[in-house]
């Protein structure tokens, strides 16, 4: 560094002749080093495949560097399959075990092949990875950033959670991006700087979740938008060769690589799996026992539904059980979940209640138990979730707990999945009840009750939308005791919203109706499912329940109400939809909409409702009274003006006049009419958009072509003033070094003074204050990249590549 400030002016010739001419022979060592990788990939015998290990792979230098800094040196059988015919440039459809490798199976084919054509940030977006979930999409990522560290390409997270705006700024220039499909569709249909016309590369990873209902036409849509001409890898641990899904993705005589066929089991065979057959009443029960008694152990528990997530969750938690708790649902923020994830992941000992939505690729580190509490959907969704333990040759154990009506058929469809699973038995002796313990936290704690309320409902709405009947049968599960187990005064009340319970309420009586509003919340009295004809003898017991929740009334109604109404529509969690739960009192809720919709009358009926009324809703009517009497409030009220248009004679018109109905109807049916409207109206739009984007995609390759044309220059420029080389042709010597490094003993051995102008290529993931963090880091010694703490931190990172 001291011949560095010493030494002469950038561009002095009397170094910079010698210079140019080294700069010269490396480009061409480089461009033959790139010729010969050809080759060796050419000559890969995929026939004859005896590829072992990274090292006798043809990769480049970065990769080889990458994966030998991150540790992994043989290759896992999926891998040894798919990565050289992806490195060929064919199309994979790959299925393997979970945690037998698949994410180094696509990525490193992903680097090795845009490295190989000389992708540069000019190039644009070169390779989609799509993954179903957001937690999955920031492990994928990191696995990129990891193996990916020596590269100088700019990668992407798209995953949502930030606004689009920002988003937007930033990816237009990346060259691997990693996302989920309902955001990265969003993208592609509203942001004008996003090319996606060089992709070379899709990648599928989870194909058989991204290619199913709940994805299907995000995924269309996207297939759509991408050239036709690409390469594209699908990877699940339960894929489907249906040719319908291969056709949709347009794959091009795909490569079938399996591990699965030769394999008598579906499952890795470090894992053990067992079922206990639990009465659902039963089922906290056991999974307490079970808790208490592996304390000392890292537990993932499945549930069919955030509600259930949240209850379990948090009545554990008030009982303490001596094991760190955790919850994870697709309801969480973003920021939480990762939260979650990290915690998990770095805990020794824990039990994480979770939903679906990390059954599926979740890498966490040494899970000793899955434990299905709720029944998964079908025999894949049980491979994906217990492939959350016995990961890359480690051991692991797997308990389902299944309801005696579950059994049979649940093991008849592992059965056929190639799935083993031997049954155990609970011990009676270490058996706990709970049930007393969560009465008494529910009694004095409503919000608990509340939410194992919801808990209960949407458990068996669960059971109710599953398709595989011969598994799942509500009318044999014993409701009523189940809510007691949970802890609840009784099973609230449910309603299926095509089901017979909601004709027969629809047709009731109005005066039975009405009377039985009067008994209290729904939630207090009254059966469910089979059990809702059942009479219930109401004790003292039960009304002071009733009484502690006149307390609560509003807040809880509201919540009750709102929740029922306004749910949204978040893919990732099942029991988003419109909840059943019946309030009683809802209906003078529907009264109050009556009123209003007859206008001058409300004052009155509002008057009568008064003294019906025994519930707080009236609040919202007084509001309305209130309203109604301020004369500066009712202006807003009246009817504003109307717009005119005036014609030469000065006569007035509605700015859309209607036309005369006669007239109308001679020039055919309405619906024929209405049909051609919009006919005509779509094709306009389709041109007019058309127009739009070819005219932004001419601007943009307008710019991206000067550009490149200046950065040609400066490169010559820099060639002539001994300036450095371009970043993307592989290093000699040093290979794999930390760039920076490499900076400096170029910079050095040039003699060339630090020119703070001077553009500095930037590494991966590298953001302003990466130098400092680099420089940081060389203090301590650290060889490793950083590991991002947060979802910002991992952002920030991709982002700033962005120069
Ligand atoms: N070649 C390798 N050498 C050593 N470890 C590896 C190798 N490949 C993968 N692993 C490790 O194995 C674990 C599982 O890998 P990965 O997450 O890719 O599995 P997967 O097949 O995608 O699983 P799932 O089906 O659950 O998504 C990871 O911790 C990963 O680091």
């Amino acid at each position: 560094m001291a011949v560095l400030a010493a030494g002469p002016k950038r561009g002095s010739k009397l170094i910079s002749k010698p210079k140019s001419e080294a700069h010269t022979l490396k480009r061409k060592r480089d461009e033959e080093g790139l010729d010969a990788l050809n080759q060796r990939v050419r000559d890969i015998n995929v026939k004859d495949n005896d590829y072992g290990t990274f090292a006798s792979l043809p990769l480049s230098q970065p990769t080889a560097s990458g994966l030998e800094a991150s540790h992994f040196k043989a290759l896992t059988d999926i891998q040894k399959q798919a990565v050289p015919h992806a490195l060929k440039g064919s199309d994979i459809l790959g299925a393997a075990k979970t945690g037998s490798g698949k994410t180094l199976a696509f990525l490193v084919p992903v680097l090795e092949n845009l490295y190989r054509k000389k992708w540069t940030e000019l190039d644009g977006l070169g390779a989609l990875v799509l993954s179903p979930t957001r937690e999955l999409a920031i492990q994928i990522f990191e696995v990129l950033r990891k193996i990916g560290r020596y590269h100088n390409f700019s990668a992407g997270l798209v995953i949502g959670g930030k606004s689009l705006q920002e988003e937007r700024e930033r990816l237009g220039r990346m060259n691997i991006l990693v996302c989920t499909p309902g955001r990265m569709l969003q993208h592609m249909d509203q942001t004008a700087a996003f090319e996606i016309d060089n992709l070379q590369m899709l990648v599928l990873d989870e194909a058989d979740r991204i290619m199913d209902m709940g994805f299907q036409k995000d995924v269309d849509a996207i297939v759509e938008h991408l050239p036709r001409e690409r390469q594209t890898l699908l990877f699940s641990a339960t894929q489907t060769k249906k040719v319908s899904d291969l056709a949709r993705l347009s794959l091009r005589d795909p490569e079938y690589v399996s591990v699965h066929e030769a394999a008598t089991s579906a499952t890795p065979s470090t894992l053990q799996q067992n079922y206990v057959v639990t009465p659902l009443p039963e089922k906290l029960d056991t999974l307490w026992s079970f808790i208490r008694s592996n304390l000392k152990s890292k537990i993932l528990v499945f549930l069919s539904s955030g509600k259930q997530v949240r209850f379990v969750y948090e009545a554990f938690r008030h009982m303490q059980p001596g094991i760190p708790l955790l919850h994870l649902h697709g309801r969480q923020k973003q920021t939480a979940r990762l939260d979650i994830t990290n915690k998990f992941s770095a805990s020794k000992n824990s039990c994480l209640f979770a939903t679906d939505v990390v059954a599926r690729g979740l890498d966490f580190p040494a899970v000793d138990w899955v434990i299905q509490l709720d029944c998964p959907e079908d025999a894949d969704t049980y491979i994906h979730r217990v492939g959350r333990t016995a990961r890359y040759e480690r051991d692991g154990r797997a308990v389902l707990f299944l309801e005696p009506s579950e059994e049979e058929g649940m093991i008849k469809r592992l059965e056929q999945k190639k799935v083993t699973v031997e049954k155990i038995n609970v011990r009676q002796k270490k058996q706990q009840s709970i049930k007393n313990q969560l009465q008494n936290m529910c009694f004095k704690d409503p919000e608990l009750k509340y939410v194992g309320q919801k808990a209960f409902v949407s458990y068996v709405r669960s059971i109710h939308i599953q398709k595989d009947k011969e598994v799942f049968k509500l009318n044999e599960l014993p409701l009523e005791e189940f809510s007691a187990s949970l802890g609840l005064p009784g099973a609230p009340k449910i309603k299926f919203l095509k089901g017979d319970n909601a004709k027969n309420l629809k047709n009731a009586p109005r005066q039975a109706v009405s009377s039985s509003e009067d008994e209290g919340d729904g939630a207090a009295a009254s059966g469910s499912g089979s059990t809702a004809k059942k009479t219930i003898t109401r004790t003292k017991y039960d009304r002071m329940f009733e009484r502690t929740n006149q307390d609560i009334l509003t807040d809880h109604y509201s919540k009750l109400v709102n929740d029922d109404q306004g749910q949204s529509s978040d893919v990732n969690n099942a029991d988003e939809g419109q909840d059943f739960l019946t309030v009683k009192r809802r209906l003078s809720d529907a009264s109050s909409v009556d009123s209003e919709a007859e206008g001058k009358l409300l004052l009155p009926k509002l008057d009568s409702r008064k003294m019906v009324g025994k519930t707080p809703i009236n609040v919202e009517s007084k509001r309305k009274e209130k309203l109604l009497k301020s004369k500066k409030k009712l202006l807003k009220l009246k009817e504003k003006g109307q717009k005119l248009v005036f014609d030469e004679e000065g006569n007035p018109h509605q700015i859309y006049e209607l036309e005369n109905e006669d007239q109308f109807k001679q020039r055919g049916a309405v619906d024929v009419q209405k049909a051609k409207f919009l006919e005509g109206e779509q094709a306009r739009l389709q041109a007019a958009d058309l127009a739009d984007k070819q005219a932004a995609k001419a601007k943009r390759k307008e710019k991206r072509e000067k550009r490149k044309a200046r950065e040609v220059e400066e490169a010559a420029d820099d060639d002539d003033a001994g300036g450095r080389q371009a970043v993307l042709a592989p290093f000699e010597g040093d290979i794999g070094e930390d760039l920076d490094a490499l900076d400096d003993r170029d910079e050095s051995e040039v003699g060339v003074s630090a020119d703070p102008v001077k553009k500095r290529p930037r590494k991966w993931f590298e953001d302003d204050s990466d130098g400092e963090r680099t420089s940081q880091r060389r203090r301590k010694g650290e060889d490793d990249i950083q590991e991002p703490e947060t979802l910002e931190d991992l952002e920030a990172m991709a982002s700033g590549l962005l120069r």
